[in-house]
């Protein structure tokens, strides 16, 4: 490890202990003075050390005389306190399981004044010196999404930890719906503010992406009803504070539905790039989707679980169920653009992780150029030629923007798609028996490949297009009653966007390469998640032995 140089090295008093404390740029760390008697597992004898990555510190403060008051009440603590009367106070992140992050606390004691106040002062230096951090937020919450515990949800968990983290907010508590996508468009003054919070579920993050990427456009003259815009990336991040009955977003970029947890990465300023796919019907814009575009199954069961709201997330079950047994097909053409062939395949296991090196191959050609867009859709690269049509009968036609994993399919729909690579994975699930389909949809619960079916193919794809096949006989209107040959129990479906009904059902979709930002950093490999927990590993302190600059 390379060594850095040492910005404080002090012997402080933690708990009941002596400790050595360094601080550099990137680690505050510390270790008992005296060795432990407690052998450590292995054939080591060090002592137990901890450390803590700059970038992970919420919050740096001295410890208020109250709280070492109810902290040391026993004989000991009370000579402690007469020895080192000054402490500081260290608010961390710590991992525990399953991605989620908890906000841990270290009180160092000092025996002077000046001493505990430099650590203060230094440390709050180097706080400040992480620029990718939000100062102040715009925080919208929907106090009916979910259980309808939005709002005591951010006043208990979320509100004092960005207190803690400094960070000023404004909090607009929704009065109806689309009451946040209208006040983005609109009203709202962004350039106060390093980001948008929206407390809810995937509706309301969906109200926060289509107020802001409108607002951007706008912004820059960008006509958003031109299927071939150039759109342009929102420079405000997103954070998705969870509490709704669906919050698949949340999950796929962070790994966990945990406020206490999506609050730390806005916190610690990360930023997570996210494709988004742009829905047109002819030249007018629909509507965006950064998660799934579902036709047929999606769509149906969707559209069925719309009539029974009453019945809360249940709903869901129901209608899959009911979509399951009416067994429906749609006849259409699906035609699309193959993805570049550096950006891998739905089916080559590489998942889409923290600091994903698909993505990053994107941004980083998007840096180089100027633009991925331009450099994709150079004239000729994307001409007549390079796309690809099929005629089918299809039960589904899905479009995955991300895995689409949750809680419930932990793999997802398509477990290999990536959040930011600039494609989605198109997934076309040809007429079939119900009992293939049936064993087609088991396998997004269990190990096997629900790709590989006689009737799936999955293809990854920058740009796609759906005529359905009467859609060029009849008009919308004229199919108020469903055709009875056909056999289909609705006469066209329609198109589920994240969670929201399409209106038309011949569309365009485009994606638009890394659009937004999200305060988050993707899951996090479990080696990663682990890494930063208190170790027994004596060499952070070594590498931390002070240098002359
Ligand atoms: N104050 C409000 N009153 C009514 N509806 C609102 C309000 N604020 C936001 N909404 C709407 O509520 C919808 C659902 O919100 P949200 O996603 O937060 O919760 P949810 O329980 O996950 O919803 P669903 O499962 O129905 O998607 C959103 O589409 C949003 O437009």
């Amino acid at each position: 490890m390379e060594k850095q140089v040492t910005l404080l090295s002090s012997q402080l008093f933690q708990k009941h202990r002596q400790v050595e404390v360094v601080l550099n740029r990137s680690v505050l760390a510390w270790k008992p003075v005296e060795k432990s008697r407690k052998p450590c597992s292995g054939t080591c004898d060090s002592v137990q050390s901890y450390s803590v990555e700059v970038c992970e510190i919420v919050a740096v403060r001295k410890t208020e005389d109250d709280d070492q008051d109810a902290a040391q009440t026993g004989k000991h603590q009370k000579k402690t306190k007469q020895l080192y009367p000054y402490a500081f106070t260290v608010s961390y992140v710590r991992r525990t399981r399953q991605h989620q992050w908890r906000c841990s606390e270290v009180t160092f004691h000092c025996a002077n004044q000046a001493l505990c106040e430099e650590w203060v002062q230094v440390t709050n230096e180097q706080l400040s010196l992480l620029t990718n951090r939000p100062k102040s937020l715009l925080v919208y919450i929907n106090p009916f999404g979910g259980k309808r515990h939005g709002k005591r949800i951010y006043e208990q968990k979320v509100a004092p930890m960005f207190r803690l983290a400094g960070i000023a907010t404004t909090v607009i508590v929704t009065e109806r719906a689309n009451h946040a996508e209208d006040h983005l468009k609109t009203e709202a003054n962004l350039d106060k503010y390093d980001g948008v919070v929206c407390v809810g579920g995937d509706g309301m993050f969906s109200e926060v992406l289509h107020g802001l990427v409108a607002r951007t456009q706008n912004d820059h003259g960008v006509d958003q009803n031109q299927p071939d815009a150039e759109l342009v990336p929102c420079s405000l991040r997103i954070g998705i504070i969870p509490a709704g009955s669906t919050d698949c977003i949340c999950f796929a970029t962070v790994g966990t539905n945990d406020p206490v947890t999506s609050a730390l990465h806005i916190i610690v300023g990360d930023s997570q790039p996210m494709d988004v796919c742009s829905v047109h019907h002819n030249d007018v814009f629909l509507r965006y989707s950064v998660s799934l575009l579902g036709y047929g199954f999606y769509g149906d069961v969707l559209s069925d679980s719309e009539r029974n709201r009453w019945l809360g997330p249940a709903r869901y079950d129901l209608a899959g169920v009911k979509t399951f047994l009416s067994h429906n097909y749609y006849e259409g053409t699906v035609s699309f653009l193959p993805a570049e062939d550096d950006v891998g395949n739905p089916r080559d296991k590489l998942q889409c992780r923290s600091g994903c090196s698909i993505c990053q191959h994107n941004r980083s050609s998007k840096d180089e150029h100027g633009d991925v867009s331009e450099e994709k859709e150079k004239p000729g690269k994307d001409d007549s030629s390079d796309w690809n049509e099929i005629h089918g009968k299809f039960i589904a036609i899905n479009a995955a923007n991300m895995s689409c994993a949750c809680p419930r399919s932990p793999k997802g729909l398509s477990p290999f798609a990536h959040l930011a690579d600039g494609n989605a994975d198109l997934i076309l699930v040809r007429n079939c028996s119900r009992l293939d389909f049936f064993k087609h949809l088991l396998r997004h619960t269990n190990k096997d490949d629900q790709f590989d079916h006689p009737f799936v193919e999955v293809h990854r794809v920058r740009k796609f297009r759906f005529e359905p096949e009467c859609h060029k006989l009849v008009s919308l209107e004229d199919l108020s009653e469903p055709p009875t040959k056909t056999g289909y129990s609705t006469p066209l479906g329609s198109w589920s966007c994240d969670g929201e009904i399409l209106p038309e059902v011949a569309i365009q979709v485009s994606v638009q390469c890394q659009l937004i930002r999200l305060f988050a950093r993707g899951i996090e490999e479990q080696q990663q998640q682990q890494q930063q927990c208190v170790s027994d590993d004596p060499c952070t302190l070594c590498a931390l032995e002070p240098t002359t600059d």
